[in-house]
């Protein structure tokens, strides 16, 4: 398989959560390419769950990969950029997927004594595959012992693999809140309720919590990533939204964000005479290595001599956290060189790590688990 041919025309068809349909029929394609004698397949949904049949098997071994891709506009300049407007595999899913491809292939000409699964899950960027996944019956039918999976990361050099014991990504909420007030001319303020000077506010005002309600020794992330209201510039708004994400390290300090931010919404409607309804969205549970399944392939990357280092925890999410909680297993980011962060419609990853991800993910399935 050619890694890098793979991986860019996946880029050119990114699909948001439960939309990937074109990529589900472009995975189909290459696996089709693959031997089939030792594979079966089931479509779940958007994704796929694919099984090469052990050679003498005792159990199931688990690679997951996520599928979908982001609402962002492409900036990168890639002569082979997204064909979809305003999508963009802006967080390495591409990667993701090109690597669970190589691997399967792998497997597939020269299977392992376990039967091995590889997941392709819909919806990790919202609103959530993880958890709807499992509790499939096709998943239930082929539930892997063990379990892992790797993340793309800018943060390390490329095929470079980081990972640590303990958390290594957070518990996330996502944050809807609709503020209603009264709409009406622009010139006759005093004969409505601004609804976007309410979502203004809130917006200000909960940017205290965690500087003022969250232990400083303690880590958290509240961000409203988008805002939208009104329908013209000399109407006033009777309706604005705001959309945000939560991140904590434990789930007391989300019940007191949650609790900080419905008291400060509570005040902006008595303040400012409005309505509200707020939607927490999906929620994803934090991905927590245990050192019992970490450590041993933090001890297999250095007899193998694979480039590792420890990384700390970090503030984004996955829904691979789910999976964790109730099957054996472990995480890893993967370094792709310097480039500008995730979600950032220029994130252009560094190739050359596709070939390390797909040796590092064979070789243990084959030789480490
Ligand atoms: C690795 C990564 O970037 N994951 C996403 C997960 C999204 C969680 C959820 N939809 C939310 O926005 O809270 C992230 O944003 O960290």
């Amino acid at each position: 398989m050619d890694y890098i041919a793979v991986r860019r025309a996946l880029h050119q068809i990114p699909e948001i959560g439960f939309e990937e349909v074109e990529t589900q029929a472009f995975l189909l394609e290459q696996i089709q390419q693959m031997p089939q004698e030792h594979i079966q397949i089931m479509k779940w949904k958007t994704g796929l769950l694919v099984r090469v049949q052990g050679t003498q098997p005792s159990r199931t071994i688990g690679f997951r990969t996520d599928i979908d891709a982001l609402p962002v506009k492409e900036n990168t300049g890639y002569p082979f950029q997204s064909r979809h407007d305003g999508k963009m595999h802006a967080c390495g899913h591409d990667f993701h997927m090109t690597i669970a491809l190589g691997a399967l292939e792998q497997i597939a000409q020269n299977p392992v004594k376990d039967n091995v699964v590889f997941i392709f899950q819909p919806a990790e960027e919202g609103p959530g595959g993880a958890v709807p996944m499992m509790a499939s019956d096709s998943f239930q039918k082929w539930k892997p012992d063990f379990i892992f999976a790797l993340h793309v990361s800018p943060e390390f050099p490329a095929g470079t693999v980081a990972t640590k014991e303990g958390i290594l990504f957070a518990n996330t909420s996502e944050l809807f809140i609709d503020f209603y007030g009264k709409g009406g001319h622009a010139a006759y303020p005093h004969l409505t309720y601004d609804a976007i000077v309410a979502a203004s506010h809130f917006v200000v005002g909960i940017q205290s919590i965690v500087a003022r309600r969250v232990s400083p020794l303690n880590s958290a992330v509240l961000t409203i990533g988008k805002m939208s209201g009104g329908t013209k510039q000399n109407i006033i708004a009777e309706h604005a939204r705001v959309e945000g994400t939560i991140r904590t390290l434990d789930q007391e300090t989300m019940a007191l964000i949650k609790d900080d931010i419905e008291r400060q919404v509570k005040a902006i409607e008595i303040a400012y005479h409005c309505q509200s309804r707020i939607d927490y969205g999906a929620n994803y549970y934090q991905v927590y290595n245990r050192k019992k399944y970490e450590q041993p392939f933090v001890d297999f990357c250095t007899e193998k001599a694979f480039p590792y280092v420890i990384c700390g925890d970090a503030m984004t999410g996955e829904d691979f956290g789910y999976f964790l909680k109730e099957i054996p297993g472990f995480m890893f980011w993967l370094g792709v060189g310097k480039t500008s962060g995730l979600h950032s419609s220029d994130f252009k990853p560094d190739e050359s790590a596709l070939e390390q991800g797909v040796r590092v993910v064979s070789a243990y399935i084959r030789e480490g688990i």
